[in-house]
C-alpha cells in the first residue's frame, strides 16, 4: 500500500439506484439524500463507516473509508494483501476504534465474526458440537439447525481435527450462524477449500442470508466466484478504490489497475446447480433421481460461466472502460 495514494482517493460517481440490489436500499443513494426522508428503520444501515481511518505505528493502514451495510445485503471487500480489508472489518465490528471518522452500529446489533485465523489446540480432542458451544450457549435445537443449514449435521460428533478444510469452514460458519446474527462477518471463509467447495460455500452463504435475513460482510481474494455471490463489491487499497455491483466493478479501470490487466477477461462465475449433494455422498437430481455416489466426469452439470456484461455500468471510484 502506498499511503500517499490514499489522499487521492474518494469514489467519484454514484451507483445508480437501478443497480442496487433489489429490495434493499442503495446506500450510495441514501448518502446523496435522495431516499433520505423516506428511508425506514428497516433500510437504515446496520453499520455505517464515514471517513474512517486507522493508523498503525508508522502509517495509516486505512483512511477515508466510507462503508455502509444495509440489512440483508452481501458486501464483499476485495483488495491485495495488506490493503486493509481485515482492519476495515474490525473497525465495522468495533474490535478496533478508528483514529479518524465515525463508525455507527445499529443498537443491539447481533454480530458474528469468523476471523481469518483462529487459535485452536489441534492436539486436544474436540467434537464439532463442543466446538459449537465453546463461546456461545446453544440449545440442542439451535445447534442442530445450524449444522443442518451448513450441511454437516452428520459430523456433529466428529473430531474437529479430523475435518476436511471445507468441513471445517462449514463448522465455523455453523458456529457463526447458530446465534442468528443480524450482521455476519466472514474473513476469507473459503481458505483451503477446493473450487467446487468454494462455489458451494458461497451458495450456502447466500442461502443463509436469505433464510436469516442477515447482512454479510465478506472478505475474499477469490475474485470471480465471490463476486458473483455478492450484491456489492468494495475494492480496497488503504482507501476505497471503487465500489458497485460485481459487474460494474470488474469492468472498472480502478479494479483493473489494482488487480492487473489479466482481470479484463475475467468472467463472473455463475453456478446453476441441477442436483443436490446430500450429506451421505449421494446425489439427488433435479428429476428426483437418487444416485448413491458422486457423479463422474460425464455427469451433466449446468455450469454457466457467463461473461460479464458488455454494457458500461457505472461504478463509484472508477470509470468503466469503453
Ligand atoms: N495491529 C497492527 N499493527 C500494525 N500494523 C498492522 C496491524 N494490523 C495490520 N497491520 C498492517 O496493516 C496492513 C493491513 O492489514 P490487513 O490485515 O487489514 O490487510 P488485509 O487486506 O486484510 O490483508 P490480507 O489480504 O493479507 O489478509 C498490513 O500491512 C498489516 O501488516
Amino acid at each position: 500500500m502506498n499511503p500517499s495514494s490514499q489522499e487521492n482517493a474518494r469514489p467519484t460517481s454514484v451507483l445508480p439506484e437501478k443497480d442496487a440490489p433489489s429490495g434493499r436500499a442503495s446506500v450510495s443513494t441514501r448518502r446523496t439524500g435522495a431516499a433520505g426522508a423516506s428511508a425506514s428503520l428497516r433500510d437504515e444501515p446496520l453499520v455505517d463507516l464515514r471517513g474512517v481511518g486507522f493508523r498503525g505505528p508508522d502509517r495509516w493502514l486505512v483512511r477515508g473509508v466510507d462503508l455502509a451495510i444495509a440489512p440483508g445485503e452481501i458486501v464483499t471487500l476485495i483488495g491485495p494483501n495488506g490493503s486493509g480489508k481485515s482492519t476495515t472489518a474490525k473497525l465495522a465490528l468495533g474490535i478496533l476504534k478508528p483514529h479518524a471518522g465515525t463508525v455507527h452500529r445499529r443498537r443491539r446489533l447481533k454480530v458474528s465474526y469468523v476471523p481469518q485465523k483462529i487459535q485452536i489446540d489441534w492436539t486436544l480432542p474436540l467434537t464439532v458440537q463442543r466446538f459449537m458451544r465453546l463461546t456461545t450457549k446453544l440449545t440442542d435445537g439451535e445447534m442442530r439447525a445450524a449444522l443442518e443449514a451448513t450441511g454437516i449435521a452428520h459430523l456433529r460428533d466428529a473430531e474437529v481435527r479430523n475435518l476436511s478444510g471445507g468441513e471445517f469452514q462449514r463448522a465455523m460458519l455453523a458456529r457463526a450462524i447458530a446465534r442468528k446474527p443480524d450482521f455476519l462477518v466472514l474473513d476469507e471463509p473459503v481458505q483451503g477449500v477446493d473450487f467446487a467447495g468454494e462455489v458451494a460455500l458461497y451458495e450456502l452463504i447466500r442461502r443463509i442470508r436469505d433464510e436469516l435475513g442477515c447482512a454479510v460482510l465478506l472478505i475474499s481474494h477469490d475474485l470471480h466466484v465471490v463476486m458473483a455471490a455478492t450484491d456489492r463489491v468494495i475494492c480496497l487499497n488503504g482507501h476505497v478504490c471503487c465500489e458497485g455491483t460485481p459487474t460494474a466493478v470488474v469492468e472498472s479501470r480502478a479494479y483493473r489497475q489494482l488487480f492487473g490487466n489479466g482481470t479484463a477477461a475475467l468472467a463472473l462465475y455463475r453456478h446453476h446447480h441441477d442436483h443436490t449433494h446430500l450429506p451421505d455422498g449421494s446425489v439427488l437430481d433435479a428429476d428426483g433421481r437418487l444416485t448413491d455416489h458422486a457423479h463422474g466426469p460425464d455427469h451433466d452439470h449446468d455450469h454457466d460461466h457467463a461473461p460479464t456484461s458488455a454494457a458500461a455500468p457505472e461504478v463509484k471510484g472508477g470509470k468503466p472502460d469503453a
